[in-house]
């Protein structure tokens, strides 16, 4: 008798495949379904089962309580062929010396000295627009946080043509990391096929950009995660980290302080163009603090209603919308009983959306930040030994872009624009088309 006999199966399977055709149609409405089924809900993708966790106390214990049971899972496994061994895919004593060495470039000290640039960046992209004028705020987004992560985390401007690099093949990497992770049999990543084909482009011209940018460093930049990664010593040998290593490490920041923010900004001024009352709200904000001047460190904690716009995105639209841990021994989940070695999936975007936590959660209400203090079950970022390590600097960026572009423009959605959102590794806002208005 199999030890999960009695964690309920969701329906919308078929035989031989299982969930895998109702997940790569519409993933959104399949994980939105699940919670009305229970705390913990097993899909079938193929022959291997994945048991989803849709409490966030269960959350809690995967990432918290009980994590070591658990080790990175499928999704991780994945990304190794982009990332390699870089933070975000290892696990145990190397995972820890890992994180440590770059968590002095995530300061506080640090994330203050990071305004201006972003705010320069922000400004460069803007002085560009002109009024009436239609862009791709998905693609200016994304391009942006490119940016942001050159002169922030490398202490470099990225040339255009870099920037063109990780805008066209990134969301390859996201998408085929969405259909690898949930397909029936690992065999499948080998087929000729013309996403896995694109994907080992995407692969050879990412990693040869991660590679020349750890080649072209400049060993007198001190300071950024570059000059850490590159100037690391091992305390028993005195070597520094060899060339690959490096070349995971930057892919990896590449990765992880790009998608997740463009796509959040993208949603920010979408949701705008459709409230306009928390427009009017933020507006309000932002002349009142900056008066027509530009944004500094100094006026963060003076912006609480940008802080509360940027919280109620993460939580009604938050990006990463499926996460994997995978036990490594059997465990007790939710008065079920686990086997070692089966997949655990988890979705921040419906945990956010549980009503038992957020009242009438579909609204998009920034202020229920107001009254409502952060739950312990509102964790954009995580919980636990992976928990982001660029979140506060992601919440930075996300608030001096949005302070900066708003201060003087409005983006309206354009006429006949069609928005859909793509089965990705994120929740992907696609073809956002809005026109630029200019303000005062
Ligand atoms: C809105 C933006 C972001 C969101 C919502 C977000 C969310 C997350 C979440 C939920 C995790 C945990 C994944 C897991 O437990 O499996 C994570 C990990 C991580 N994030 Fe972020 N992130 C964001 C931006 C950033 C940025 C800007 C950076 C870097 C500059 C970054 C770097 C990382 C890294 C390196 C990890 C892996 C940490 C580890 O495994 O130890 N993230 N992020």
């Amino acid at each position: 008798m199999p030890v999960d006999r009695a964690v309920p199966v969701a329906p919308r399977h078929v035989p031989v495949l299982g969930h895998t055709v109702a997940l790569l149609r519409d993933p959104m409405a399949l994980f939105e379904a699940l919670p009305a089924l229970g705390p913990m809900v097993r899909l079938q993708l193929g022959r291997r089962p994945v048991y989803v966790v849709n409490s966030p106390s269960l959350v809690h214990r995967v990432l918290v309580t009980d994590a070591d049971a658990y080790r990175q899972g499928r999704l991780y496994e994945k990304l190794v062929p982009i990332t390699g061994n870089g933070v975000a895919g290892t696990d145990g004593p190397s995972h820890l010396a890992q994180r440590r060495l770059a968590m002095p470039a995530f300061h506080q000290a640090r994330l203050n000295s990071y305004v201006d640039p972003i705010r320069e960046q922000t400004l460069a992209m803007t002085r560009a627009w002109k009024a009436g004028q239609v862009i791709r705020v998905d693609r200016a987004m994304y391009r942006l946080t490119c940016f942001v992560v050159g002169s922030c985390l490398f202490g470099r401007d990225l040339e255009e043509r870099q920037v063109a690099v990780i805008d066209r093949w990134m969301p390859v990497v996201f998408q085929n990391l969405f259909v690898r992770s949930l397909s029936p049999a690992d065999a499948l990543d080998r087929l000729p096929t013309v996403l896995h084909r694109r994907f080992a482009r995407a692969r050879k011209h990412l990693r040869q950009l991660a590679d020349d940018l750890v080649q072209d460093h400049d060993p007198a930049c001190h300071g950024t995660l570059m000059s850490l990664l590159v100037d690391a010593r091992d305390g028993e040998t005195g070597r520094p980290l060899d060339a690959r290593q490096l070349t995971d490490e930057v892919m990896t920041f590449l990765l992880t302080g790009t998608e997740p923010v463009a796509v959040s900004l993208t949603r920010l001024f979408y949701e705008l163009a459709r409230n306009p009352a928390a427009e009017a709200s933020l507006h309000r904000e932002i002349d009142t603090v900056l008066a027509g001047r530009r944004v500094t460190s100094a006026d963060l904690p003076r912006l609480p209603y940008t802080k509360r716009l940027v919280a109620e995105v993460l939580r009604l639209y938050h990006p990463i919308y499926l996460l994997m841990r995978r036990t490594r021994q059997p465990v007790e989940l939710g008065g079920y009983r686990l086997p070692a070695d089966v997949d655990v999936l988890f979705s921040l975007t419906t945990i956010n959306r549980n009503p038992d936590s957020f009242a009438d959660p579909h609204r998009f209400d920034p202020d229920r930040w107001l009254t409502t203090p952060a739950p312990a079950v509102y964790m954009p970022f995580g919980e636990g030994h992976h928990k982001c390590l660029g979140g506060q600097f992601a919440m930075t960026e996300l608030m001096i872009a949005t302070a900066t572009i708003s201060a003087h423009w409005r983006l309206r959605p354009a006429h006949g624009s069609r928005t859909r959102t793509i089965p990705s590794g994120e929740l992907h806002p696609d073809g956002v088309a809005m026109a630029l208005e200019q303000r005062g």
